[in-house]
Formats: C-alpha cells, sequence, structure tokens
C-alpha cells in the first residue's frame, strides 16, 4: 500500500479512529481466594480499561472480570468471565479487604444539580447512599492521584477519604433579610452559617489538573451510624493526602504537604511528622502491617529527580533508605526509582520484597526490591517488550499491563517466584492485544561529541526510540519526525503511543529523543540540565536528528520538529538555532519566555530552577537574572526562524499559559512567518480532551503534509 501522506484527510481519519480504538488499562484488583468444592483454587481479577469514543467524544470508562484457577504459586488457568460494562460516574470506588463489601463514590446530576453520594455494595445490594452534597460536611471529595483516597478501614467499619474543607457560605452586605433565607425545604442549608464579606476573596489552589482544589481535609465515615467527621489535630499549614489507616485503626497516617509522612492519632487528636521534611509520595503498609515504604527526594531543585525508597517501622518508629539515589546506571543495569506512584499494592505477601514498576532509560520494567537486602532485581530487563507496568500485586499474584510502540496495552498476570528465582517468571496472558506488524522499533545510544560534553557532569550518554514503517519501497526515503519530550525531567518509554504509531503507519519515521536530563538514567543526567536548558538539550537533540540521518534511508529534506511544554520549548529553540533544518514545526502549549512564564505558571520555581538559580519561596530575582531567562528562551531566536509553525494552546493551561504561544505567535507573524494558532477551550496542558486530541492529531499530520510538500 502506498503511504497515507498520498491520502486523503478522511482516510488519515480513519486510521487515527482505528487505532485510538485501542484501549488503556487504568487498574486491577485481585479478589480474595475462592476453594472449589475438588479443593482447587481460584480468584476474580476485576480491572478497569479506558477507550476514547470520538462519537460521544469522551473517554469511556469500562471493566471486565476474569476467573484465574491457581494453585498459589501458578496460574492453572485463566479466562474472562464476562463482556465489558460501561462505568458510569464512579469518581472513587474500593473493595473492602475481605471482599465481602464496595465503597463508591459517585458524581450524578439530579435535576441539573451535581451531586456526590457515597454507596456501599453488599451482596446483591446497594446498601447505603449517602448524599454528601447534602450533608454539607465538607466540600467536593478529591478523587486525583496526587491526594485523593478511598480508603476501609481494617476492621471494615470506616471509610476515610479526603475531600475539600467546607467553606462557610459568603453573602453581600447588601443582601435583604427576606432573600438571604432559603425558600425550599432544606434543613443543612438552613442551618449553614453565612459571612459577609467574602464573596470575592481569592482562594489558591493547587494548580494544574488541581484546579478549584484548595484545602483538603480528611474524612471518616462511620458506615453503621451514616456519620461523616472530619478528622482533627492536622496543623492548618499541612495539606492531607494519600491516607490510610494505621495498624488496628488507631489512627490514620497520611503525607502531608509541605512535604512529610504523618500520623494523627484518633483518640487524643495528636499529629506526629514520621519522616523528614523531604518530597514524600505514595506510602504503603506492609502486609503484616509493621513497616510502611514510601518514595522520597528532595524539596526544592528540578521537578522528578531520582527518588529514594524509604520504610517507616511502625513498631521501632525507625527510618531507613532501601533503595538510595543513583547517580549513575549501575553495572547491573539499575538506573534508579523514577516513579512517582506506587501501585496501590506493592508489597509481597511476606512483607519482604516491594515491587515497582519504573523507567530504566527508554523501558519501563517491574523491579523487585529486597527490603532486608536492598537489592533490586528486575524481572523484565531481558524482555521484547518495552513498558511493564504493575496494577497490583496481591498474595503474590502480580497482574501487569504491557506495551511497546507496535503493541497495544494487554493484561498479564504470573506469581511472583520466591527470593533468589526472580527471574524464572512464568507471564500468561488475560488480554491479548493485536501487533502492529507494520511497525519497527529500536532503542539508539548517542555518545554526545566532546565539544558537547557536560564539564561538571562528564560522560553522559543518552537515547531515543526511532520508530519506522516496516516495508518501505526500493529507494524511497522517510520522511522523518522529531519528538523531543517535555518536562524536561521525564522520560518518553518504549510504550504503545497513539499518534507515533498513527504517523508510522501513514508512511513517517518518528525519532523520539530522551536527551540528557530525562528521567531514567542517573540522577547526575538530571543535574547536569538546569542552566543549560535551552543549549544542552538543544544540541542533544539535534545530535540525535543528524545522526540519525547520517544512517541513510531518510529525507533529510522532510524533517519535521513536533514537542509539547517543554519539548515545544526545544522545538521552537531548534528552529530558531538552526534556521531552514527543520522543515515544518509543530508546538503545543510551548514554553517561549521564560521570564514571563515566571508570573503566571502554576510552576514559579520550575523556571527558576531550569534556567539555573536556587529558587526559595521569597526568591526576588534581579534584572541580570530576569535577562537570562529571556536570554534562554526560544522567544530570542525568533528573529532567525524561518519553518512554519503550527501552535495548539489549551485556554486553561496553568502551567505553561497560553500567553506563552501567544507571544510566539505575534512574533512570527510580525516577521512574516508562516503561522498557524488552534485554539483548545476547555483544556488544559495536556490538550487531551478526546475532541482536541484528535483534532489536534489531523491538524498536525495535515500541517506536516503540507509543508512536506506531500499533498
Ligand atoms: C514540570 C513541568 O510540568 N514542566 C512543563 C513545562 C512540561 O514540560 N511538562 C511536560 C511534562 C508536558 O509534556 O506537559
Amino acid at each position: 500500500k502506498d503511504f497515507y501522506f498520498e491520502e486523503e484527510p478522511d482516510e488519515i481519519a480513519s486510521l487515527f479512529r482505528d487505532q485510538s480504538a485501542h484501549p488503556s488499562l487504568k487498574r486491577a484488583d485481585v479478589g480474595p481466594v475462592i476453594t472449589t468444592q475438588y479443593g482447587g483454587k481460584c480468584s476474580n481479577i476485576y480491572t478497569e480499561w479506558s477507550q476514547r469514543d470520538l462519537e460521544r467524544n469522551e473517554q469511556v470508562k469500562f471493566c471486565r472480570q476474569y476467573i484465574v484457577f491457581h494453585d498459589d504459586s501458578s496460574v492453572v488457568f485463566s479466562s474472562p468471565s464476562g463482556n465489558c460494562t460501561e462505568i458510569k460516574g464512579e469518581l472513587l470506588s474500593r473493595d473492602s479487604p475481605s471482599g465481602d463489601m464496595k465503597a463508591v463514590v459517585r458524581q450524578c446530576s439530579i435535576k441539573g444539580e451535581e451531586k456526590q453520594f457515597l454507596e456501599i455494595w453488599q451482596k446483591n445490594t446497594k446498601v447505603k447512599s449517602l448524599n454528601l452534597t447534602a450533608l454539607k460536611k465538607h466540600g467536593k471529595v478529591y478523587e486525583d492521584d496526587q491526594f485523593g483516597c478511598l480508603v476501609w478501614s481494617h476492621s471494615e467499619t470506616h471509610l476515610l477519604y479526603v475531600a475539600e474543607k467546607k467553606r462557610p457560605k459568603a453573602e453581600s452586605f447588601f443582601k435583604s433579610p427576606e432573600s438571604s433565607s432559603p425558600s425550599y425545604e432544606d434543613e443543612a442549608l438552613k442551618a449553614e452559617e453565612t459571612v459577609k464579606g467574602e464573596e470575592f476573596v481569592y482562594y489558591e489552589d493547587w494548580g494544574e489538573t488541581l484546579v478549584n482544589k484548595s484545602t483538603p481535609v480528611l474524612c471518616v465515615l462511620d458506615i453503621e451510624g451514616s456519620n461523616v467527621s472530619v478528622l482533627e489535630g492536622i496543623p492548618d499549614e499541612v495539606s492531607p493526602g494519600q491516607a490510610f489507616w494505621a495498624p488496628g485503626d488507631t489512627g490514620v497516617v497520611f503525607v502531608g504537604w509541605w512535604s512529610s509522612l504523618f500520623y494523627v492519632d484518633l483518640t487524643s487528636g495528636k499529629c506526629d511528622q514520621l519522616s523528614d521534611s523531604s518530597a514524600v509520595s505514595s506510602p504503603r503498609l506492609s502486609p503484616d502491617l509493621c513497616r510502611i515504604v514510601y518514595l522520597e527526594c528532595g524539596v526544592y531543585g528540578p521537578h522528578q529527580q531520582c527518588n529514594r525508597l524509604c520504610m517507616y517501622d511502625w513498631y521501632t518508629k525507625k527510618t531507613s533508605v532501601i533503595v538510595d539515589v543513583v547517580k549513575r546506571p549501575r553495572e547491573d543495569g539499575f538506573t534508579g526509582l523514577y516513579s512517582t506512584i506506587l501501585s496501590p499494592l506493592c508489597w509481597s505477601i511476606d512483607s519482604q520484597r516491594v515491587l515497582i514498576s519504573c523507567p530504566q532509560k527508554s523501558r519501563q520494567d517491574l523491579l523487585v526490591v529486597d527490603i532486608s537486602a536492598g537489592t533490586v532485581t528486575s524481572l523484565t530487563s531481558k524482555s521484547d517488550v518495552g513498558s511493564w507496568s504493575l496494577l497490583t500485586i496481591h498474595r503474590d499474584l502480580m497482574v501487569v499491563c504491557c506495551s511497546s510502540p507496535n503493541c497495544p496495552p494487554s493484561l498479564r498476570l504470573a506469581f511472583l517466584p520466591e527470593r533468589g528465582s526472580e527471574k524464572e517468571v512464568c507471564w500468561v496472558v488475560l488480554e491479548e492485544s493485536p501487533i502492529q506488524p507494520d511497525i519497527s522499533w529500536q532503542i539508539l545510544t548517542f555518545t554526545p561529541p566532546p565539544e558537547q560534553d557536560n564539564s561538571q557532569y562528564p560522560g553522559l550518554d543518552f537515547e531515543a526510540l526511532l520508530l519506522k514503517p516496516k516495508e518501505t519501497k526500493d529507494g524511497e526515503k522517510l520522511p522523518l519526525i522529531v519528538t523531543p519530550h517535555g518536562g524536561p525531567h521525564s522520560v518518553i518509554t518504549a510504550d504503545w503511543l497513539l499518534s507515533s504509531a498513527v504517523f508510522c503507519k501513514m508512511g513517517f519515521a518518528v525519532l523520539l529523543v530522551n536527551y540528557r536530563g530525562s528521567t531514567g538514567y542517573g540522577q547526575d543526567s538530571i543535574l547536569s540540565l538546569p542552566g543549560n536548558a535551552g543549549s544542552q538539550d538543544v544540541k542533544d537533540v539535534q545530535f540525535a536528528v543528524e545522526s540519525v540521518l547520517k544512517q541513510g534511508g531518510f529525507d533529510k529534506h522532510r524533517v519535521a520538529i513536533v514537542g509539547g511544554s517543554h519539548g515545544g520549548f526545544l522545538a521552537c529553540h531548534l528552529i530558531g538555532q538552526y534556521p531552514g533544518f527543520y522543515r515544518v514545526c509543530v508546538a503545543r502549549n510551548p514554553v517561549i519566555n521564560l521570564s514571563t512564564m515566571l508570573g503566571s505558571t502554576d510552576i514559579p520555581d520550575w523556571c527558576v530552577v531550569e534556567a539555573g538559580y536556587d529558587y526559595g519561596t521569597d526568591v526576588m530575582l534581579d534584572a541580570v537574572a530576569v535577562g537570562k531567562m529571556l536570554d534562554k528562551s526560544p522567544l530570542r531566536y525568533a528573529p532567525q526562524v524561518k519553518t512554519p509553525v503550527l501552535l495548539t494552546l489549551g485556554e486553561d493551561d496553568r502551567r505553561v499559559p497560553p500567553k506563552q504561544g501567544i507571544e510566539y505567535y505575534r512574533s512570527l507573524k510580525a516577521r512574516q512567518v508562516p503561522v498557524r494558532l488552534l485554539w483548545y477551550q476547555g483544556n488544559n496542558h495536556s490538550l487531551s480532551a478526546v475532541d482536541a486530541e484528535s483534532d489536534g492529531f489531523m491538524n498536525i499530520a495535515l500541517w506536516i503534509i503540507q509543508h512536506f510538500g506531500l499533498a
């Protein structure tokens, strides 16, 4: 078949539609062991998936269950146990530890008003449905990964969750008395305290993806008494989240931002700090209820650094570091811990090992940490699959999601082998996904030339993923789309990547560059970039592109640069620093001018740190520093740009506000550089709403085809 860039837009849209139908795995839970009358054991596996529905313009969430027969160390037989069911309105849901009950926080619209309910299900009945909105004990429930949780007490009598603190009802000084009392029968509302003069008070929130989340509080439902209470004793300056019940249900352990692990005792209301004041996340209690592991890194400096895995012993109250920060990749291949979230269940049944899925260079591997020895063993480093994500581990049954650039997500499971035999895992595929035979992929390693070596952090290599159509016509040179990731401290691992796969099916090669500064390559690589953003990262991308072009088989006159956020910063830098090299450019919510972004973003520290300065909350930059920030920004190179630019901007982006893209748009327009701007209303930084993503893809594809002269 000829390549799709020779085809009509409708055919490209149809290709995108087909590939966007591959669902992604979001969650898996292993149910209790059931022993059959013949002595066999089986467990139910509950899975949640999400899939784009282009017709309805939404991500639909659905579940599917599987039955797995096993002998506690190997899977004997497994099969789906029914079809998929769509899940509507569930913000959070959790089975009780025994598996007998299920709790759901549901949002639904009643007579046009959004309400939140907390439901308890048992057997085939909804035994309780509490209207949290009407109770008015708190504001909306937090359902995000940063703060949110829904946790059963060990006794299964109470539920713990996080919600916005209740605010007193504010009303005008000039509201007449008769209009201030509600006309309808709502006792809770009538009794509500009102304050005057607070109507226009500004409440700062937690920013991008956490908009309107301002003051989280821990809430407890006493199921029997249907009573919700807000936990007291937590200092006002601490914002709690990621909470769970302490052993014996004596209190609650939580992450409190300013960042630390805390314990609040339910009887005394006393709140104790359990860890040092560093950025703590994902505390997880061991099955024997004796230890808590958690991830930790420094509060200041670059976002997304190499983490430590720490452990707090509940009984000795001692904290230890199990896995420390890794500066350079180790001989055995381990490069450090870069996950931001541990799987909700991550312990082996004997409470001796912890499982973590984590970027290791350009792959995502499944690692086993032995807490006594502090050793890290990869279960997957030798596999052909590019990315392994742990969904859960329960009684040593691991449920994982696997994918590769040529294979959409599939569901596998296996028992964790005994200590010392970790390499002998025997994976069983529960839900296969169709391998895409027309896509080939490889990981390339680059050593920067001596003049581009970093004198403070010498000898750092970097990598890129190269996707190519498997079949090419004889002598045909492939047009190339280059994509540096954002962050800059993030990484593109060898997962299923929708737009890259579609581009590849259209006949483009795609180069995804993990320049120095990416996560997954050791802390030194991360630290090598701040202060050198806009030069070291730009040169790495250019070096990778030129090296790939030298391999032959690529059309050096048809190279596109496409990036988002810091990747957009790099795209705009590259077209300014290498004028004419790139035939076409696309930038999603790009960082254009660090000095103006500083005052408008939700991460001002990021601007300061990446520009090479130390950040403190009371930082006051002088004119020289602000000038340096401009110097390091793509806007500085706008006068050199010749390449046509497509900008895709999210109106509600709090991370890189769209005014950044507008600054570039105006600058290019003034210089008669072809520029087109797509403005996505109701979208934030990721532009991930189904219509924004699909429209963005089509516009990007057509913009590239047009400017490659292939239309
Ligand atoms: C830390 C951070 O959010 N940086 C942004 C400027 C950024 O580059 N974000 C990346 C991860 C993105 O792709 O959105």
